[in-house]
Protein backbone atom coordinates (compact mmCIF):
# COMPACT_ATOMS: atom_id res chain seq x y z
CA UNK A 1 0.00 0.00 0.00
CA UNK A 2 1.66 3.41 -1.14
CA UNK A 3 2.41 6.02 1.58
CA UNK A 4 1.12 3.72 4.16
CA UNK A 5 -2.42 4.70 3.56
CA UNK A 6 -4.77 2.03 5.64
CA UNK A 7 -7.15 0.36 3.26
CA UNK A 8 -10.64 1.38 3.61
CA UNK A 9 -13.92 -0.36 2.48
CA UNK A 10 -15.49 1.76 -0.86
CA UNK A 11 -19.10 3.29 0.66
CA UNK A 12 -21.22 0.65 -0.14
CA UNK A 13 -25.15 1.40 -1.06
CA UNK A 14 -26.88 -1.50 -0.43
CA UNK A 15 -31.13 -1.25 -0.63
CA UNK A 16 -33.53 -4.34 0.59
CA UNK A 17 -37.00 -4.13 -0.40
CA UNK A 18 -39.78 -6.49 0.02
CA UNK A 19 -43.57 -6.94 1.47
CA UNK A 20 -44.29 -6.24 5.02
CA UNK A 21 -42.91 -9.47 7.87
CA UNK A 22 -40.57 -10.53 5.34
CA UNK A 23 -37.34 -9.35 7.73
CA UNK A 24 -36.14 -6.25 6.04
CA UNK A 25 -35.60 -3.99 9.17
CA UNK A 26 -34.35 -6.51 11.46
CA UNK A 27 -32.11 -7.81 8.98
CA UNK A 28 -30.98 -4.21 7.46
CA UNK A 29 -30.10 -3.13 11.28
CA UNK A 30 -28.22 -6.00 11.75
CA UNK A 31 -26.51 -5.78 8.68
CA UNK A 32 -25.79 -2.34 8.54
CA UNK A 33 -24.39 -2.69 12.51
CA UNK A 34 -22.02 -5.65 11.52
CA UNK A 35 -20.50 -4.09 8.61
CA UNK A 36 -20.09 -1.01 10.35
CA UNK A 37 -23.01 1.07 7.57
CA UNK A 38 -25.84 3.79 8.64
CA UNK A 39 -29.12 2.29 8.49
CA UNK A 40 -32.53 4.12 7.32
CA UNK A 41 -36.05 2.80 8.02
CA UNK A 42 -37.95 4.36 5.25
CA UNK A 43 -41.40 3.04 6.27
CA UNK A 44 -40.70 4.78 9.49
CA UNK A 45 -40.97 7.89 7.41
CA UNK A 46 -44.14 7.26 5.91
CA UNK A 47 -45.47 5.88 9.03
CA UNK A 48 -43.98 9.51 10.65
CA UNK A 49 -46.20 11.61 8.06
CA UNK A 50 -48.64 9.26 8.36
CA UNK A 51 -49.18 10.14 12.11
CA UNK A 52 -48.35 14.06 11.41
CA UNK A 53 -51.47 13.85 9.02
CA UNK A 54 -54.13 11.86 11.52
CA UNK A 55 -52.82 13.92 14.49
CA UNK A 56 -53.76 16.87 12.56
CA UNK A 57 -56.94 16.12 11.49
CA UNK A 58 -56.20 15.48 7.64
CA UNK A 59 -58.52 13.62 5.83
CA UNK A 60 -56.88 10.14 4.80
CA UNK A 61 -59.58 9.43 2.19
CA UNK A 62 -58.75 12.42 0.52
CA UNK A 63 -55.48 11.98 -1.69
CA UNK A 64 -56.05 16.14 -2.65
CA UNK A 65 -55.62 17.58 1.09
CA UNK A 66 -52.96 15.21 1.44
CA UNK A 67 -50.93 16.69 -1.17
CA UNK A 68 -51.37 19.94 -0.37
CA UNK A 69 -49.89 19.64 3.47
CA UNK A 70 -47.15 17.24 2.41
CA UNK A 71 -44.61 20.03 2.41
CA UNK A 72 -45.44 20.80 6.22
CA UNK A 73 -44.05 18.18 8.39
CA UNK A 74 -40.21 18.21 9.00
CA UNK A 75 -39.09 14.33 9.67
CA UNK A 76 -36.11 13.59 11.03
CA UNK A 77 -34.53 9.98 10.80
CA UNK A 78 -31.85 8.35 12.98
CA UNK A 79 -29.12 6.22 10.88
CA UNK A 80 -27.52 4.16 14.03
CA UNK A 81 -28.54 0.71 13.40
CA UNK A 82 -27.98 0.40 17.15
CA UNK A 83 -31.06 3.07 18.27
CA UNK A 84 -33.14 4.22 14.95
CA UNK A 85 -34.75 7.20 15.97
CA UNK A 86 -37.55 9.09 13.98
CA UNK A 87 -39.14 12.63 15.00
CA UNK A 88 -41.45 14.77 13.72
CA UNK A 89 -41.25 18.71 14.45
CA UNK A 90 -39.00 17.85 16.69
CA UNK A 91 -41.39 15.09 18.89
CA UNK A 92 -39.95 11.06 18.84
CA UNK A 93 -42.39 9.36 17.20
CA UNK A 94 -40.70 6.48 17.35
CA UNK A 95 -43.74 4.62 19.52
CA UNK A 96 -46.57 6.30 18.01
CA UNK A 97 -46.11 5.26 14.44
CA UNK A 98 -46.46 1.83 15.15
CA UNK A 99 -49.89 2.01 16.09
CA UNK A 100 -52.44 0.35 14.35
CA UNK A 101 -54.25 3.12 13.22
CA UNK A 102 -51.31 4.41 11.32
CA UNK A 103 -50.42 1.03 10.33
CA UNK A 104 -53.74 0.64 8.48
CA UNK A 105 -53.43 4.12 6.88
CA UNK A 106 -50.42 4.29 5.88
CA UNK A 107 -51.01 2.69 2.64
CA UNK A 108 -53.29 5.40 1.41
CA UNK A 109 -50.89 8.10 2.51
CA UNK A 110 -48.13 6.85 1.08
CA UNK A 111 -49.23 6.57 -2.17
CA UNK A 112 -49.99 10.38 -2.58
CA UNK A 113 -47.22 11.29 -5.58
CA UNK A 114 -46.28 14.55 -3.65
CA UNK A 115 -45.64 12.89 -0.23
CA UNK A 116 -43.64 10.22 -2.35
CA UNK A 117 -41.76 12.94 -3.83
CA UNK A 118 -41.04 14.71 -0.71
CA UNK A 119 -40.08 11.62 1.06
CA UNK A 120 -38.01 9.89 -1.91
CA UNK A 121 -36.05 13.42 -2.02
CA UNK A 122 -35.19 13.27 1.99
CA UNK A 123 -34.13 9.91 1.54
CA UNK A 124 -31.46 10.22 -1.17
CA UNK A 125 -30.13 13.45 0.81
CA UNK A 126 -29.16 10.89 3.67
CA UNK A 127 -27.99 8.25 1.44
CA UNK A 128 -25.62 10.42 -0.27
CA UNK A 129 -24.33 12.27 3.10
CA UNK A 130 -23.54 8.60 4.53
CA UNK A 131 -19.75 8.47 4.30
CA UNK A 132 -19.01 4.64 5.30
CA UNK A 133 -21.93 3.58 3.12
CA UNK A 134 -25.84 2.61 3.92
CA UNK A 135 -28.61 0.14 4.17
CA UNK A 136 -31.89 1.77 3.13
CA UNK A 137 -35.45 -0.84 3.47
CA UNK A 138 -38.37 -0.58 2.13
CA UNK A 139 -40.77 -1.33 -0.74
CA UNK A 140 -39.51 0.95 -3.68
CA UNK A 141 -35.08 1.53 -3.03
CA UNK A 142 -34.15 -0.56 -5.43
CA UNK A 143 -36.37 0.43 -8.28
CA UNK A 144 -36.73 4.05 -7.82
CA UNK A 145 -34.87 5.88 -5.24
CA UNK A 146 -31.42 4.07 -5.19
CA UNK A 147 -31.84 2.61 -9.09
CA UNK A 148 -27.60 2.80 -8.84
CA UNK A 149 -27.48 1.06 -5.42
CA UNK A 150 -24.27 -0.80 -4.90
CA UNK A 151 -26.37 -4.30 -4.31
CA UNK A 152 -30.11 -4.82 -4.33
CA UNK A 153 -31.85 -7.25 -2.04
CA UNK A 154 -35.26 -8.22 -2.43
CA UNK A 155 -36.53 -10.38 0.63
CA UNK A 156 -39.72 -12.19 0.29
CA UNK A 157 -41.50 -15.11 2.62
CA UNK A 158 -44.99 -16.99 2.70
CA UNK A 159 -47.57 -14.96 3.66
CA UNK A 160 -48.37 -18.16 6.55
CA UNK A 161 -44.40 -17.59 7.68
CA UNK A 162 -44.89 -13.76 7.60
CA UNK A 163 -48.18 -13.75 9.72
CA UNK A 164 -46.79 -16.01 12.35
CA UNK A 165 -43.60 -13.74 12.75
CA UNK A 166 -45.96 -10.89 13.24
CA UNK A 167 -47.93 -12.25 15.53
CA UNK A 168 -45.39 -13.75 17.44
CA UNK A 169 -44.59 -10.00 18.38
CA UNK A 170 -48.46 -8.57 18.33
CA UNK A 171 -48.71 -11.16 21.69
CA UNK A 172 -52.13 -13.21 21.13
CA UNK A 173 -52.57 -11.73 17.99
CA UNK A 174 -55.00 -13.62 15.54
CA UNK A 175 -52.90 -15.29 12.77
CA UNK A 176 -55.65 -15.14 9.98
CA UNK A 177 -56.78 -11.76 10.94
CA UNK A 178 -52.73 -10.56 10.95
CA UNK A 179 -52.40 -12.65 7.59
CA UNK A 180 -55.18 -10.86 5.86
CA UNK A 181 -54.23 -7.39 7.10
CA UNK A 182 -50.85 -8.04 6.05
CA UNK A 183 -51.98 -9.09 2.29
CA UNK A 184 -54.14 -6.14 2.26
CA UNK A 185 -51.37 -3.93 2.87
CA UNK A 186 -49.21 -5.70 0.18
CA UNK A 187 -52.48 -5.37 -2.01
CA UNK A 188 -52.59 -1.17 -1.53
CA UNK A 189 -48.67 -1.47 -1.59
CA UNK A 190 -47.97 -3.19 -4.75
CA UNK A 191 -50.74 -1.64 -7.13
CA UNK A 192 -50.00 1.92 -6.21
CA UNK A 193 -49.41 4.22 -9.61
CA UNK A 194 -46.26 5.62 -8.01
CA UNK A 195 -43.54 3.65 -7.25
CA UNK A 196 -45.25 0.72 -6.10
CA UNK A 197 -43.46 -2.54 -4.24
CA UNK A 198 -41.70 -3.98 -6.69
CA UNK A 199 -38.45 -6.46 -7.37
CA UNK A 200 -36.16 -4.65 -9.35
CA UNK A 201 -34.54 -6.57 -12.58
CA UNK A 202 -30.89 -6.57 -11.00
CA UNK A 203 -32.16 -7.61 -7.23
CA UNK A 204 -30.80 -11.04 -5.42
CA UNK A 205 -34.80 -12.45 -3.92
CA UNK A 206 -33.85 -13.82 -1.31
CA UNK A 207 -36.72 -16.25 0.30
CA UNK A 208 -36.90 -15.99 3.90
CA UNK A 209 -39.46 -18.68 4.82
CA UNK A 210 -37.95 -21.80 5.69
CA UNK A 211 -34.41 -19.57 7.11
CA UNK A 212 -33.73 -18.30 10.83
CA UNK A 213 -33.33 -14.56 10.98
CA UNK A 214 -29.47 -15.78 11.49
CA UNK A 215 -29.53 -17.14 8.11
CA UNK A 216 -30.60 -14.19 6.59
CA UNK A 217 -28.05 -12.06 8.05
CA UNK A 218 -25.31 -13.89 7.38
CA UNK A 219 -26.70 -14.51 3.59
CA UNK A 220 -26.88 -11.03 2.99
CA UNK A 221 -23.14 -9.84 4.87
CA UNK A 222 -21.87 -12.27 2.37
CA UNK A 223 -23.58 -11.00 -0.77
CA UNK A 224 -22.29 -7.39 0.63
CA UNK A 225 -18.78 -8.58 0.94
CA UNK A 226 -18.97 -10.31 -2.30
CA UNK A 227 -19.99 -6.62 -3.90
CA UNK A 228 -16.91 -5.06 -1.79
CA UNK A 229 -14.40 -7.40 -2.92
CA UNK A 230 -15.18 -7.74 -6.70
CA UNK A 231 -15.05 -3.92 -6.83
N1 LIG B 1 -36.01 -15.28 9.10
C1 LIG B 1 -36.79 -15.02 10.15
N2 LIG B 1 -37.24 -16.03 10.91
C2 LIG B 1 -38.07 -15.79 11.96
N3 LIG B 1 -38.49 -14.58 12.35
C3 LIG B 1 -38.06 -13.54 11.63
C4 LIG B 1 -37.19 -13.69 10.50
N4 LIG B 1 -36.96 -12.47 9.99
C5 LIG B 1 -37.64 -11.60 10.76
N5 LIG B 1 -38.28 -12.24 11.75
C6 LIG B 1 -39.17 -11.63 12.75
O1 LIG B 1 -40.34 -11.25 12.02
C7 LIG B 1 -40.85 -10.01 12.51
C8 LIG B 1 -40.94 -9.03 11.35
O2 LIG B 1 -39.62 -8.71 10.93
P1 LIG B 1 -39.25 -7.27 10.39
O3 LIG B 1 -39.92 -6.21 11.18
O4 LIG B 1 -37.78 -7.22 10.27
O5 LIG B 1 -39.95 -7.35 8.94
P2 LIG B 1 -40.16 -6.18 7.89
O6 LIG B 1 -40.01 -6.81 6.56
O7 LIG B 1 -39.26 -5.05 8.20
O8 LIG B 1 -41.67 -5.78 8.13
P3 LIG B 1 -42.41 -4.39 7.83
O9 LIG B 1 -42.22 -4.09 6.41
O10 LIG B 1 -43.84 -4.67 8.14
O11 LIG B 1 -41.81 -3.36 8.74
C9 LIG B 1 -39.89 -9.58 13.64
O12 LIG B 1 -40.45 -10.01 14.86
C10 LIG B 1 -38.62 -10.37 13.37
O13 LIG B 1 -37.87 -10.63 14.53
N1 LIG C 1 -40.01 2.68 0.60
C1 LIG C 1 -41.25 2.55 1.18
C2 LIG C 1 -41.38 2.13 2.49
C3 LIG C 1 -42.62 2.02 3.03
N2 LIG C 1 -43.70 2.37 2.30
C4 LIG C 1 -45.04 2.35 2.87
C5 LIG C 1 -45.81 1.09 2.56
C6 LIG C 1 -45.85 0.34 3.85
O1 LIG C 1 -47.06 -0.35 4.02
C7 LIG C 1 -45.69 1.43 4.89
C8 LIG C 1 -45.04 1.05 6.19
O2 LIG C 1 -43.82 0.38 5.95
P1 LIG C 1 -43.21 -0.65 7.04
O3 LIG C 1 -42.94 0.12 8.28
O4 LIG C 1 -44.25 -1.69 7.26
O5 LIG C 1 -41.98 -1.17 6.39
O6 LIG C 1 -44.95 2.45 4.27
C9 LIG C 1 -43.55 2.75 1.01
O7 LIG C 1 -44.54 3.05 0.34
N3 LIG C 1 -42.33 2.86 0.47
Amino acid sequence: MENGAARTAPAVIVAIDGPSGTGKSSTSKAVAAQLGLSYLDTGAQYRAITWWMVSNGIDITDPTAIAAVAGKPEIVSGTDPSAPAISVDGTDVAGPIRTQEVTSKVSAVSAVPEVRARITELQRSIAAGAEDGIVVEGRDIGTTVLPDADLKIFLTASPEARAARRSGELKGADVRATREALLKRDAADSSRKTSPLAKADDAVEVDTSDLTLQQVIECVVTLVEEKRAAE
